[in-house]
């Protein structure tokens, strides 16, 4: 099968480079166009631009930042609409809002093309492992024509019918998920703290400290998402796997579809304060777990 792919960060290089080793022909666009060429090296063909690769490719997959790259790639100069049309397929797997996707949808449709939204959970990881969970919507064929791709990509697709589903779903996820990252971080300074302590009386009590670890960690107290990211954050190292400003982007359509809806989401709001802090401190472009400087230095004990 053949595809395009639009979008080569930390979400779409490893996409794509996953399709190109279970067999797939990949043809390759990215705004930085030097990007492209680590994945020539894996064997993909590089389209100059969007309307290119459309023009190629049956089936052209995008994985943008935001909406407004989402939107830029389709409607402005040598995008999208200016190839796609009749038996064509374009796959939009960013995490967008519901009214980009549907503007996306539309704009494809008048053309006479098939669209697919296809947010996905899951980061950098389970993008390398094939281990994604995808929430697709829209055009029910081309979203079967897509199986033999979504099978590669991930361990689970959903089709969640009417466009616009897919988006939502993805965003109510993304929301309790920064909720509970950032409460499991303050959870985890505390649990630091109390971790040192109990380090210390064991050791002073003639215990072995590894023994302590090695019980607390088979008992209800184990944290996976400490064990998954505290080491790091405790050496303030945040390479990134989802990118801050991705987190904070998803809070603020989230909690704009609990506006629409008059959803009340007080955690979800305080954070969403917490992540735009981080954001003004310039830790955007930081992992998402970087919000553990906002709560260090809203007074949380960084010292764990
Ligand atoms: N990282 C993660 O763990 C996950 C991310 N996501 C979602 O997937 C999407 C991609 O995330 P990720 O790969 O981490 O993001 P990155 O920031 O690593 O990559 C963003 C991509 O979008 C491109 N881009 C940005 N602005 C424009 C524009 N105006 N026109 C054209 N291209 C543009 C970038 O091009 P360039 O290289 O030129 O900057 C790059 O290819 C986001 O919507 C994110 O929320 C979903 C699940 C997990
Ligand atoms: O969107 C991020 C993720 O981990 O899922």
């Amino acid at each position: 099968m053949e595809v395009g792919f639009l979008g080569l960060g930390i979400m779409g290089k490893a996409m794509a480079a996953n399709l190109l080793r279970h067999g797939f022909r990949v043809t390759v666009w990215n705004r930085t166009l030097a990007k492209c060429q680590e994945l020539v090296a894996l064997g993909a063909t590089v389209g100059e631009t969007p309307a290119a690769v459309v023009a190629k490719c049956r089936y052209t997959i995008a994985m943008l930042s935001d909406p407004s790259a989402a939107l830029s790639v389709v409607f402005d100069k040598d995008g999208v609409l200016e190839q796609i049309g009749e038996g064509k397929g374009y796959v939009d797997m960013s995490t967008v809002d519901a009214a980009t996707s549907s503007k996306i949808f539309e704009g494809v449709k008048q053309k006479g093309g098939a669209f697919v939204e296809a947010p996905v959970s899951g980061s950098k990881k389970p993008a390398e492992d094939g281990q994604l969970v995808i929430l697709a919507a829209g055009d029910k064929t081309l979203y079967d024509d897509m199986v033999p791709a979504f099978d590669v990509l991930g361990k689970k697709s959903f089709f969640l019918g009417e466009i616009g589903n897919g988006a939502k779903m993805k965003l109510v996820v993304n929301m309790i998920m920064g909720s509970i990252s950032l409460l499991s971080i303050i959870t985890s300074i505390l649990m630091m703290n109390s971790l040192s302590e109990g380090l210390c009386l064991a050791d002073k009590s003639g215990l072995s400290p590894q023994t302590l670890l090695d019980v607390l960690d088979l008992g209800a107290i184990a944290n996976p998402m400490f064990k998954m990211k505290g080491p790091t954050m405790l050496q303030g190292s945040y390479n990134p796997a989802f990118p801050l400003k991705h987190q904070q982007k998803d809070m603020r359509l989230a909690l704009a579809l609990g506006d629409e809806n008059a959803v009340s989401m007080p955690v979800s709001a305080a954070a969403n304060e917490a992540f735009k802090k981080a954001r003004s401190l310039g830790l955007g472009d930081q992992d998402f777990s970087a919000v553990y400087e906002v709560v260090k230095g809203a007074g949380g004990s960084g010292q764990a």
